[in-house]
């Protein structure tokens, strides 16, 4: 499945092939620091370049932010071209995750946090039709979740915590994105690593270089003056970091 459209269109299902062909980065703008008056036009935006739209559901109970929920999702994914990166941040996300995969998100990702049968979920993501990721929040240990990483395509490692946008990238934990990086090389694995907080020009290649290969953006491409070009710099930056690891 090729998806992108833009100047750097990548193929994501046929990319996962693992460090030795790295896969093309993904750049995935989040939607946190866009508009809210004006979602669907800022998601048209970034079209072209993007290749996920990331979108942070909040729930005010996993985290202490409110966003945005089901319908809303549903309605910007019929009003745009770009596959939904749909991250929950939500208490029992068992009852809520698969209803994102039935609405057509192609990567639906939950906390670890907040799920106490994470390869179950999984499987159902999988079987309505969606990627499945898991997140780890910022003081959450990886060790414990690395035996399940088959069971997902997406590993999304916070690089803050949780529950809002602009704040401070947090370089120790990239300490996670090598550790997950090295079992992912190690078992073949087909699995993106994604971080996500604080991801910047000056941040992006850090984490490329420790190992991720999927970027969500918020405040840098929506607070841009031109949230595409922001895009575009942003993936430029971490193909240069792929290309030297
Ligand atoms: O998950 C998130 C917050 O919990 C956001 O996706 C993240 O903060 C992106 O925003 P920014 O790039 O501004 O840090």
């Amino acid at each position: 499945m090729t998806f992108g459209g833009g100047a750097c269109p990548v193929s994501v299902d046929d990319s996962y092939t693992g460090a030795v062909n790295a896969p093309a980065p993904i750049v995935a703008p989040s939607i946190l620091a866009a508009d809210f008056a004006n979602l669907a036009d800022e998601a048209r935006a970034v079209e072209g370049a993007a290749d996920w739209l990331h979108v942070d559901v909040m729930d005010n109970h996993f985290v202490p932010n409110l966003t945005i929920g089901l319908p809303v999702v549903q309605s910007l994914i019929a009003a745009t071209s770009l596959p939904f990166d749909v991250h929950l941040m939500i208490e029992d996300p068992r009852r809520w995750a698969p209803g994102y995969a039935d609405a057509g998100a192609y990567n639906v990702t939950f906390h670890a946090e907040a799920s106490d049968n994470p390869v179950a979920l999984a499987r159902d993501l999988r079987a309505a039709g969606a990627k499945a990721g898991l997140a780890i929040d910022r003081d959450t240990p990886i060790e414990p979740y690395l035996e399940l990483l088959p069971s997902f395509d997406t590993l999304l490692i916070m690089t803050i915590k949780a529950g809002f946008g602009g704040q401070r990238f947090i370089p120790e934990l990239l300490e996670k994105v090598r550790t997950a990086r090295r079992h992912v090389d190690a078992g073949h694995l087909e699995l993106r690593i994604e971080v996500d907080g604080g991801i910047a020009a000056d941040t992006i290649e850090q984490a490329a270089d420790a190992g991720a290969d999927a970027f969500v953006a918020g405040t840098a491409v929506y607070g841009a003056d031109d949230p595409a070009q922001a895009v575009r710099r942003l993936r430029q930056l971490a193909e240069r970091a792929a290309a030297r690891a």
